[in-house]
Order: C-alpha cells, then structure tokens, then sequence
C-alpha cells in the first residue's frame, strides 16, 4: 500500500486566487500528498466575513423573502475572481444562477445546510479543476446516523472509493449526507473533522491541516502578542486546548486519527518552509510545565444550594437527568457539600432555561438556585503538570494579581488540564496572566 497523506485546506488558505497557487504548490510539492480537502474562502483580510457566514446571511434572508442581493453578490463575486484569476473554464456562473433561482423561486426546498454546503462545494469544484485532480463529493463519502455520528460504512466507502492510489482527488469539507438523505453540515470549523475521517477511511500516513499559523501556539495570538510556538502535543492535549477554545484545529477532528495513530501535522499555507506542530500519541517533555492556553465564551452555571444535599442519595443523577429530559448537555459539575453547579452552554440553556428550573424547583425542592450567564472557561493544558507540586498555586496566585474573581475551579482527574470559570470579561486578561506566569 503506498503512503498517501490527507491534507486540509482552511478557509485561509482558499480565500483567493493567490492562495490557490500556494495550494497548488504544496500539492505538487509531496507526490504523497493525494487527497485535498478544502473549507470555503475565507476572510482576505480581518476586517471581511467569511464566504460561510455570508451564506448563513443569504439564507436567513432568502427563507423569509427578503432581499439577499448584497451578501449572495459578495459569494458570486468571490468565486467569479478566483475562477477569472486562475484562468479556469468551469462555468461556475452557471452554478450560481442556478443557486440563485432556487432561493427565488423554490426556497422551501433548500434547507441552511444544503446552501451553507455550498461555499465547500463550489471551493471544491474550482480547486479540482485547478490541480487537474478529480473532484469526489463528500455527501457520496461521509455519512451521518440520526444521532449525528459518523456511520462505520462511512469508512469502507471512503477507502473503496478513494482507492486509486495514483490518483489525486479534491473532497470537500464540512458536510456529508445525513440521515434522510439530507446534505448535512458538521458544526462550524467541520472541514477539519472530514480531513481527519478521510485520513482515517484511507490509512494516510499524515493528516496535514494547512491554515494561516505556523502551527499551534502556546495560546490564541489575538490574545497574546507572539505567544511561543508548540512544535509536539499529544492528542489528549490537543483535545482539551481545542474544545477549550483553540480554534486552529477543531476537537471532534482528533478521535478519527487517534484511532489509527495517524499524526496530524498543523501547517502554515503561507510559510510552508515551517515544520508547525505534529500532534501524536505520546507526551512529550517540554521547555514549560504547561503545554498551552486556551479559552471560550459563552457558559452560563447553573447554581443549586440545599441543606444536607450531600445526604440526599441520587440528587446528583436526578437533576443531571433533568437536563437530559431538556436534552441540554453540561460541561462540567463542580460540586460541594450544600451546593452543585453545573456549567452549560448558554445558548443551548436559553432554550429550555425555564423549564430546567421548573423541573429543579418542583422535583429537588432546593433552598436556591440561579443561573450565572456570562462565564467563560480557561483551559491551562499539560502532561507537564501531573505531579508536579506547586502548578495551581502560581496560577491562582496569578489570576489573583490580576484581582480575577475565580468562579469555578475545576483540574479533571486526568490531571492534564486545570480549568477555571471566569467572567467573559476578564477572559483575555486571565489567559495573559496565566501565559506571562509560566512561559515569559
Ligand atoms: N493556540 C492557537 N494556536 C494557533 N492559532 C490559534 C490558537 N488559538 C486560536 N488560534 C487562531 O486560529 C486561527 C486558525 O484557525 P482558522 O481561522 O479556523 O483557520 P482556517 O481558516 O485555516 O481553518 C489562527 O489564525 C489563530 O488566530
Ligand atoms: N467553512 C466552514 C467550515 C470550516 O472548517 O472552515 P475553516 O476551515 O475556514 O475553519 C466554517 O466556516 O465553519
């Protein structure tokens, strides 16, 4: 079987025509390199939204009849450039059009996904003609259940219809075919997950994920000015940092490369001469104690006092299963002797927020409860950290200089990874603080 390599083209990476020579020139620089998959272009520039969310835009418009006409221009006149610049014959127009009138005409039966898919799939199309590869659509490859998990059949077609080894194919990411034969999207910043799926279903050797960093950083770079890079992280690491809020690589992409030790290979599109992160099995020892940094907005906690709860057999289970009964997911329950607290994504609580404290009031009878909006969780990541006396003190000792009123505390029992809920306004002077304590 010969070495074949996946790799993933960000948003950044296929925001114009210059970036697709840079892709092309990559591509052709590793004959290994035999599987392209590509998001939708991305911003040019910080201040220009991207191609996905103007197509969000598009549909919210289009769905309640309203004028589209500003941000479904900015789409065609995207990708209308990229084909003119790059000499391209395909009529990409014609696709357009054809978009343009069912969203006219026949918007009851294009669903957000199916328009959304769309930004991937044009991408994909132009790319494939770009690099005279073939073009294999991702709604033929990558299947969903109706729980939304990836079916194993999924796999085996995959590898049966990737299986010419000599062949260079273009996928495109983000989606798939769900359930009732529906195009279905992952959730934002997906096009990673199918990079990493596809390197599962053909065995590649490397996934290599090409974005706008030279890999992975100790922490998000809006947040701290040069932050230093990590040239190796274990994937138990990079899932923490990237479910915590590290958006070069999104978290449900480590699992399918996991199970078959395939490394990932974070890399820079602009700067490709630069080795970027590998991100592996094994810990690594490093310069630092932590590996990384990370944060994300948007938690609300769930605050429940009652006396004697510690007293009280299966309370925990019963109010945990009053947010299944919701169909609300919890991140994490930290917990004491009168008191729980369960930490929730606060747009999926609004929903249902009332009926949870019903249910709570009603069913535990609690002294009090409240909800906190506005939290924010930091993630200070590192296999560096186990046993090593002294790590959370500084770190505390740090937030406190900061005068940083810690709301949660919570180090999983894997050790690695010492989380703390903060107010989303303090989330940026947090992380500079932990980051200056331990690297600077
Ligand atoms: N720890 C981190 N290391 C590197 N980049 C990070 C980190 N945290 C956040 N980022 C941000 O992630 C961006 C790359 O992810 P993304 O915008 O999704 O790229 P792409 O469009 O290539 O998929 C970087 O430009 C950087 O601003
Ligand atoms: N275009 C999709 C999927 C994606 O993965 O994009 P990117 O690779 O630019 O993060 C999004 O914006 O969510």
């Amino acid at each position: 079987m010969a070495d074949r390599i996946v790799c993933k083209f960000g948003g950044s990476s296929v925001a114009e025509a210059k970036q697709f020579q840079k892709v092309k020139a990559i591509v052709e620089g590793d004959k290994r390199r035999k599987i392209v998959v590509v998001s939708a272009p991305g911003k040019r520039n910080p201040k220009e939204t991207k191609l996905t969310d103007l197509l969000y835009t598009t549909y919210d418009l289009a769905s309640k009849h309203l004028d589209f006409s500003t941000p479904w221009k900015m789409i065609c006149d995207r990708y209308l450039d990229i084909a003119k610049d790059l000499n391209l014959a395909t009529k990409i127009g014609d696709d357009l059009a054809a978009l343009e009138n069912k969203l006219k005409n026949e918007i009851d039966t294009v669903t957000t996904d199916f328009l959304v898919s769309r930004g991937e799939y044009l991408c994909a199309r132009l790319m494939a003609e770009y690099l005279g590869a073939q073009f294999v659509d991702s709604y033929d490859l990558i299947a969903f259940d109706e729980r939304y998990r990836i079916t194993p059949k999924s796999y085996e077609t995959i590898a049966q219809k990737l299986s010419d080894e000599n062949q260079l194919f273009v996928v495109p990411g983000f989606y798939g075919e769900g359930p009732r034969k529906q195009v279905k999207t992952f959730s934002r910043g997906g096009s990673d997950i199918s990079g990493a799926v596809l390197a599962n279903g053909i065995n590649a050797i490397v996934y290599e994920n090409w974005t706008d960093v030279s890999g992975m950083l100790m922490t998000d770079p809006r947040i701290v000015e040069n932050p230093k890079p990590i040239s190796y992280v274990s994937y138990r690491e990079i899932r923490e940092l990237s479910y915590s809020g590290a958006s070069v690589l999104h978290d449900e992409s480590i699992a399918p490369c996991r199970a078959k030790n395939i490394p990932i290979n974070i890399r820079n599109t602009n700067r490709p001469e630069d080795a970027g992160t590998i991100i592996g099995p094994t810990p690594e020892t490093t310069d630092y104690p932590i590996t990384g940094i990370a944060g994300r907005k948007g938690f609300s906690m769930i605050y429940i006092e009652k006396s004697m709860m510690n007293k009280e057999v299966g309370f925990g289970r019963r109010i945990l299963a009053i947010l299944e009964g919701e169909g609300l997911s919890y991140e994490l329950s930290p917990s004491g002797i009168d008191s729980m607290s369960i930490v929730v994504d606060t747009k999926s609580l609004e929903a249902v927020q009332e009926a949870v404290l019903e249910d709570i009031l009603l069913q535990m009878h609690p002294d009090r409860v409240k909800v906190f909006p506005g939290i924010s969780l930091v993630a200070t990541v590192g296999h560096g950290m186990t046993n090593k006396v002294g790590i959370a003190a500084k770190l505390f000792n740090a937030l406190a200089e900061k005068e940083i009123n810690i709301r949660i505390i919570d180090q999983g029992s894997s050790q690695i990874n010492i989380l703390v809920g903060v107010d989303e306004a303090n989330m940026e002077i947090a992380i500079r603080a932990i980051y200056d304590a331990f690297v600077k």
